[in-house]
């Protein structure tokens, strides 16, 4: 369960400060499917970055599976983070010189975990997105959809409590996107949890529930149906 209150977040840039989250909280289950919209400069991203772990914030409290992270060190955090998350982005992050497969053991090797059982994982989760036959082709050699593919895949590895993708489907034609989605909805159907920034509507509507953000608040939360 993901516990974020009273989360508040400012930006300094030299004398000058800027709150991108102001006193911000959620509750987000286990199993939920959740999209966050907003505005351009609205602060989804600065939310799901605190949310991921990635980013620190100035005051309120976070918990992450019953894990107060609100003061923990930079290792500590990093330990939660490639235990508990799995990131995908919308511009996939695959490593160019790295095959399907080895792309999809990379948070493996950060867990330590060891080579057999790193393959079979990798190769599990490149079934589940249905790309096992391409496992030794190079990014270079997929379509852009296929790359997202893998990136899910790579985020499953770790079996992580949530799935952060911040705008997954913002470099993908729409028939690609819905492709993506359905990954995500079945991933969600087996009960993976799933945190989605979009700003587009077509594509918030496959979460159940959207948080809308204006100006670093939560302006609705709401079930998608
Ligand atoms: N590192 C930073 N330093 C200073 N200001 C920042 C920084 N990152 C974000 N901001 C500002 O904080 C506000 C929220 O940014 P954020 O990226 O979270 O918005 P967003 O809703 O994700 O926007 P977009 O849809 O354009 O990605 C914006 O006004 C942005 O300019």
């Amino acid at each position: 369960m993901i516990e974020a209150e009273n989360i508040t977040k400012v930006y300094k840039t030299g004398a000058v400060e800027y709150k991108a989250l102001d006193n911000v909280s959620l509750t987000i289950k286990r199993g939920e499917f959740i999209a966050i919209m907003g505005p351009s400069g609205s602060g989804k991203s600065t939310l799901m970055n605190i949310l991921a772990c990635l980013d620190r914030f100035d005051s309120g409290r976070y918990k992450l599976n019953g894990k107060d992270i609100t003061f923990m060190n930079d290792n500590q955090l990093a330990k939660i983070r490639n235990k508990e998350i799995g990131f995908v982005f919308q511009n996939f992050n695959l490593l160019p010189k790295l095959n399907l497969l080895e792309n999809v053991e990379l948070p493996m090797i950060y867990a330590g975990v060891g080579k057999k059982a790193r393959h079979d994982t990798a190769m599990k989760a490149l079934e589940k997105v249905k790309l096992t036959k391409w496992y030794k082709h190079k990014p270079s050699e997929i379509s852009g959809g296929q790359r997202q593919r893998v990136a899910i895949a790579r985020s499953l590895v770790n079996k992580p409590f949530v799935i952060m993708a911040d705008e997954p489907t913002g470099n993908l034609d729409s028939a690609v996107s819905i492709e993506v989605m359905h990954i995500f909805q079945e991933l969600n159907e087996d009960g993976v949890t799933i945190v989605m920034v979009t700003h587009e509507e077509d594509i918030a509507r496959f979460a159940q529930r959207i948080i809308t953000v204006k100006d670093g608040r939560i302006v609705s939360d709401e079930s998608a149906n």
